[in-house]
């Protein structure tokens, strides 16, 4: 079938208003976000919650390199551009690399509620096919939060901030104590993180300011 940015459209108006599954929404009791008062003020960059992060750690050779910038509200911008190494089929991002990127940005929105969760759950849609070389440009919110489940919401936007939505995403992230990752985590990367000063100072900030 020959490319048709009309539909294209139409299927970025349909995958606005299907909606999501049941488990994506908020229940009855669910409240507004609220962004912790020691939150990265708008503008400034979040940084890595892993040095050896697959989605934002600096010392990860293989990794997209995610930088996400915080904005007002429980909301952040990131850019993520699609390399040689992305590739699913010749010269297109791969979708998965794609639910990555979503992912990771959805999942630095918790660091604006000073909250350490991981995801339980996301669906995602991929409207446009993504060329290698491309920048996406990522904007995600918490929508909403109930008890331990954070509901949140993205998009990647070809050309430039307000262009075409190419993929989006709704999540259910979990909150989970540090212990989440000292029990399930591999004995040999959980050491190297505990003796990691950095590393410690990152986890001790939620644990202060809870
Ligand atoms: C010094 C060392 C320490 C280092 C510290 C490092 C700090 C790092 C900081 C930040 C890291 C963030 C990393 C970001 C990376 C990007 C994000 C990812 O890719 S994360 C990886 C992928 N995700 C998983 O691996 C989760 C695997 N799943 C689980 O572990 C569990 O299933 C978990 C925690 C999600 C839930 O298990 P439960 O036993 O704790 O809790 P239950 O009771 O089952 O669920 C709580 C509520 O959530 C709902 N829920 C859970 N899963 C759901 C799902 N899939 N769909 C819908 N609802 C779900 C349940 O229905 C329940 O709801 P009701 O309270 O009853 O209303």
């Amino acid at each position: 079938m020959a490319w048709c940015p009309d539909s294209l459209d139409a299927r970025v108006r349909s995958a606005a208003v299907s909606g999501s599954s049941a488990a994506l929404q908020p229940p009855a009791s669910a409240r507004k976000p609220e962004r912790h008062p020691d939150a990265p003020a708008p503008g400034e960059l979040l940084g890595a919650h892993y040095e050896h992060c697959f989605g934002c750690g600096h010392e990860q050779p293989h990794g997209l390199h995610l930088e996400a910038r915080a904005g007002e509200g429980v909301s952040l911008t990131a850019e993520f551009t699609v390399r040689p190494a992305h590739q699913g089929a010749p010269g297109l991002a791969h979708g998965g690399v794609l639910a990555t990127a979503l992912d990771e940005t959805l999942g630095s929105l918790n660091w604006l509620l000073r909250k350490i969760a991981v995801t339980g759950r996301l669906e995602t849609d991929f409207v446009r096919p993504v060329p290698v070389g491309t920048t996406l440009h990522l904007a995600a919110e918490v929508v909403a939060v109930a008890g331990r489940k954070i509901y949140s919401t993205a998009t990647g936007r070809m050309d430039g901030p307000t262009g075409p939505v190419a993929v989006r995403a709704e999540a259910l992230f979990v909150e989970v104590p540090v212990e989440h990752f000292v029990d399930n985590g591999r004995e040999e990367e959980i050491q190297a993180a505990m003796k990691d000063p950095d590393q410690a100072r990152r986890t001790r900030a939620f644990e202060v300011n809870p």
